[in-house]
């Protein structure tokens, strides 16, 4: 469902992932690896929110470089915070969500948002929510329109215990039919979801079926 390769970029000329290509099924599939070594970057780049300088990326047989717009229907990306929206409330952020989409907030996502907690902030303006809030915002937008591929940024950072137990269980479940890709630094969340472990030395030119070894 998700397959890149000869993915390659650098800033300034210093070069952060080089020759990255890997294969994932469905799962729950979280990256590791110490501060720095690129982990958000690739998640940009897989996501379509950024340009490699090389490679290329299919979302669900779809290749982001032949059809943008069609591949970026089929994932969502939550990135660990988003400066993008802070004019917007709750409700416009997911409604602006739901038309780019071209899909209905479904009652799957509904029912997150009570899950979360979140309908006495909905119409409150995404730059005066506490960071644990923006980032129950930014999940529940992940999951409108049943992508195939899901992106997360360190999807557990701030949140309260019930809500991390909610999530765990979210990617647990959706897990079996959809690639969650995430990165995660907290390792009893990423054991919770029963997430197969990688770090970057797994993500090179490989297909990946099972927990790597
Ligand atoms: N837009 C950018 N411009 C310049 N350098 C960048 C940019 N984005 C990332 N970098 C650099 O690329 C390297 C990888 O950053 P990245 O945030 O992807 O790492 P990470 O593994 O996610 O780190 P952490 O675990 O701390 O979140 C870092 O040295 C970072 O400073």
């Amino acid at each position: 469902m998700l397959k890149c390769e000869g993915l390659r970029k650098s800033y300034s000329g210093r070069p952060v992932l080089q020759e990255i290509g890997f294969e994932l099924p469905a799962g729950a599939w979280a990256l590791q690896g110490p501060n720095g070594c690129g982990k958000s970057t690739l998640l940009r780049l897989l996501a379509g929110a950024e340009e490699p300088d090389a490679g290329d990326i299919c979302i669900a047989g779809v290749g982001m470089r032949e059809a943008p717009l069609r591949a970026r229907q089929h994932l969502s990306y939550a990135p660990d915070e988003s400066p993008i929206y802070p004019f917007l409330t709750g409700s416009d952020l997911l409604d602006f969500v739901c038309m780019a989409k071209k899909r209905p907030l479904d009652t799957y996502v509904v029912g997150l948002i009570d899950g979360f907690g979140l309908p006495p902030f909905m119409g409150v303006r995404f730059s005066n929510l506490s960071l644990g809030s923006q980032k129950k915002l930014l999940l529940c937008a992940a999951w409108i329109g049943e992508p195939d591929v899901i992106f997360l940024d360190e999807p557990s950072n701030g949140l309260d215990l019930a809500s991390r137990d909610l999530l765990a269980e979210l990617i647990r479940q959706r897990s079996r039919e959809t690639t969650i890709f995430y990165v995660s630094h907290d390792r009893d969340f990423v054991a919770a979801t029963e997430a197969n472990v990688l770090t970057m030395k797994d993500l090179s030119l490989r297909v990946i079926n099972r927990h790597p070894k």
